[in-house]
């Protein structure tokens, strides 16, 4: 298939780009490189130099023609959208919508959404399927739903094929390609920076959740098992249906137990720092992933190890990630 890739500059984007070129596809890249990275396209993707929010410039783009769009670009950080909820509903809601439109115009009929598990709030019952009331906590997570909505709208009235995936936290890296924001806000990245030394130490964001060890819960899954999920969601779109997948590995680690298993694997002391909650963080998040593996026939095979062992041997490779490699 020819596909449009958004945000495949960005960590999660580059590496199913990738898969996606290793399964036989073609793939066009749509990314405006704001959090990106050039040197992380894939060899043998086109890049388009575009933002989204930018309706003419990706209606234009669109009409091209594909037989499918992969979504991922947006922004992603919760923190960030709790302190300016405008630019995620400008960047996520806008810039899905004028997508939509471009897809509209130019009769493309299959979407693969990066939704989140961020739409569900603070869930009384964890692990949460698909079934969970959506209540999102932090304006990351309504930007999201939103365009999930938007979606399922798009579905009904002309017909659009979609899936949404619900990622939980997506960690590890796959070769040479792996996870590097500016400034880096995600879990593993930070304990292996401290680890490294490039930081004094990281930060523990709470202690006083309700959970076995205080600090709070994550599903992390390896980035090699979420990007098969997307072949399998791209295959498994029927026309006029947007179907919803919780996408984790059902397994939770609390923040202590992430920084335990960073040290096992380094052979590293982490210094670390006890601070207070952040923002807009639920206490505990893991996915039921039973609907996925039912419906589309996936299965999580890494295990948080093998995520941190494989992030580790990024953070080797490029300790200041891709700054030198050509980077915008
Ligand atoms: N990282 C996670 O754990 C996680 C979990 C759940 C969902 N997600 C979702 O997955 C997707 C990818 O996340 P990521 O971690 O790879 O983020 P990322 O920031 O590494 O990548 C996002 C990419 O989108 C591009 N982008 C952003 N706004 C754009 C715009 N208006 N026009 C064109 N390009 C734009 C950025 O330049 C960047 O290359 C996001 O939609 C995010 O919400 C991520
Ligand atoms: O230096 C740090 C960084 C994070 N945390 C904590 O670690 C957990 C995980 O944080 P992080 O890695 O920043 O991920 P999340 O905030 O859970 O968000 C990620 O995972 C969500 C799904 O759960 C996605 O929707 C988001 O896009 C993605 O950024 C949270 O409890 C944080 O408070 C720390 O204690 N110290």
């Amino acid at each position: 298939m020819k596909l449009l890739v958004t945000g495949g500059a960005g960590y999660i984007g580059s590496i199913v780009a990738q898969q996606l070129l290793a399964g036989g596809h073609e793939v066009v890249v749509l990314d405006s490189l704001e959090r990106g990275h050039r040197a992380a396209v894939p060899d043998g993707a086109r890049l388009l130099e575009i933002d989204l929010r930018d309706a003419e410039a990706v209606v234009d783009a669109v009409a091209e023609g594909f037989d499918g769009a992969l979504h991922f670009a947006a922004y992603a950080l919760v923190a960030e959208s709790v302190a300016r909820p405008e630019i995620y509903y400008r960047n996520n809601v806008l810039g899905s919508l004028n997508l939509l439109d471009g897809l509209r115009a130019a009769g493309v009929q299959r979407l693969v959404f990066s939704s989140t598990c961020a739409v569900y709030g603070e869930p009384e019952v964890v692990p949460m399927d698909e079934t969970t009331p959506t209540r999102p906590v932090n304006s990351y997570g309504a930007s999201k739903l939103a365009v999930d909505g938007m979606i399922a709208d798009e579905c009904r009235a002309h017909g659009l094929g979609a899936v949404s995936l619900r990622y939980f936290n997506v960690a590890g890296a796959s070769g040479c390609l792996g996870e590097d924001h500016y400034p880096e806000t995600h879990l593993i990245p930070n304990v292996l920076r401290a680890a490294q030394g490039l930081q004094d130490a990281v930060k523990i964001f709470g202690t006083d959740y309700p959970t076995p060890d205080g600090t709070a819960v994550r599903d992390y899954i390896h980035i090699e098992d979420l990007a098969r999920a997307h072949v399998l969601a791209l295959e498994g779109a029927r026309p006029s249906e947007h179907r919803i997948f919780n996408l984790g590995s059902g397994d939770g680690y609390s923040v202590r137990e992430v920084i335990e298993a960073v040290r096992t694997v380094t052979g590293l002391d982490v210094p670390v720092q006890e601070a207070g909650r952040r923002p807009g963080d639920p206490p505990r998040l893991v996915a039921a992933n039973g609907r996925i593996r039912a419906e589309l026939g996936w299965a999580p095979t890494k295990s948080l190890t093998e995520m941190v062992a494989d992030a580790w041997a990024f953070a080797q490779e490029r300790p200041h990630g891709y700054a030198g490699a050509g980077t915008h």
